[in-house]
């Protein structure tokens, strides 16, 4: 190895880059003709790994969509189960989730998400991950702050989860950078349909 290739052999080093890349992408897969069926279509799939994996009836996190994220309203919508969204607690905490409803008032949380005003705290059984890239592996790449990767740890020492990925095909990568903190994904729900990671 010379000298000029360890800086790019560095995981961090890299995802700041592949962020670079994936969030084009993602923005160009959202503007592009059709979204509305390509969304449908992803979020069928999240209803049916769900319906698969006998959790109709489970606590499932969706997420409220920020910059050019898959809208995942019409899997949390379906859902016949209690459904939650994620709110942060702080930097280098796990993520926190809070019961949202079609009619829950919804306030500016940390790190531009939005958030319920109120509500019941939930454990999530299920959870719609929101990426910007992800691999043949389900290893994913988020906006940074690891808070998925503390939350799904965190959820896994404690009992089974099911971490659904929901993104546009086109945010998919042979490999992403990965870590030893880094918690892969269950399953991939894209508008080319679902694929689960074994
Ligand atoms: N819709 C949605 N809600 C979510 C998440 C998400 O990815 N999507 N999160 C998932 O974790 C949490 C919010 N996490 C976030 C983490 C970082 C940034 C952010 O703006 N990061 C900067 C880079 C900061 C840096 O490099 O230090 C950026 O992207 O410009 C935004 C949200 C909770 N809610
Ligand atoms: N369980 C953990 N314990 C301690 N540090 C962690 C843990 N998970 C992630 N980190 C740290 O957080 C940093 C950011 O993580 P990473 O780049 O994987 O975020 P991300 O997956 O893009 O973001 P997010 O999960 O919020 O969508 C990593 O460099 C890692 O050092």
């Amino acid at each position: 190895m010379t000298d000029s290739d360890k800086p790019t052999r560095n995981p961090i080093t890299q995802k700041a880059e592949v962020r670079r890349q994936a969030a084009a992408a993602r923005q160009a897969a959202f503007e592009a003709p059709d979204r509305g069926a390509r969304v449908a279509a992803a979020c069928h799939a999240v209803t049916e790994a769900v319906r698969a994996a006998g959790l109709t009836q489970a606590v499932l996190s969706g997420y409220m969509p920020m910059r050019s994220e898959v809208d995942p309203l019409p899997a949390m919508a379906a859902h016949r189960g209690p459904v939650c969204v994620p709110v942060v607690q702080g930097k280098g905490q796990p993520l926190a989730f809070r019961r949202w409803t079609h009619d829950a008032a919804m306030v500016a949380g940390a790190f531009g998400a939005t958030v319920p005003a109120a509500g019941d705290w939930l454990r999530p059984r299920v959870l719609i991950v929101p990426l910007l890239a992800f691999d043949a592996q389900g290893y994913r790449l988020g906006y940074g702050g690891g808070f998925y990767d503390r939350t799904l740890g965190g959820l896994r020492a404690d009992g089974a989860v099911l971490a659904i990925g929901l993104a546009f095909a086109a945010q998919a990568r042979a490999e992403v950078p990965v870590e030893a903190t880094d918690q892969p994904l269950d399953a991939i729900a894209t508008e080319d349909g679902l694929r689960w990671f074994t």
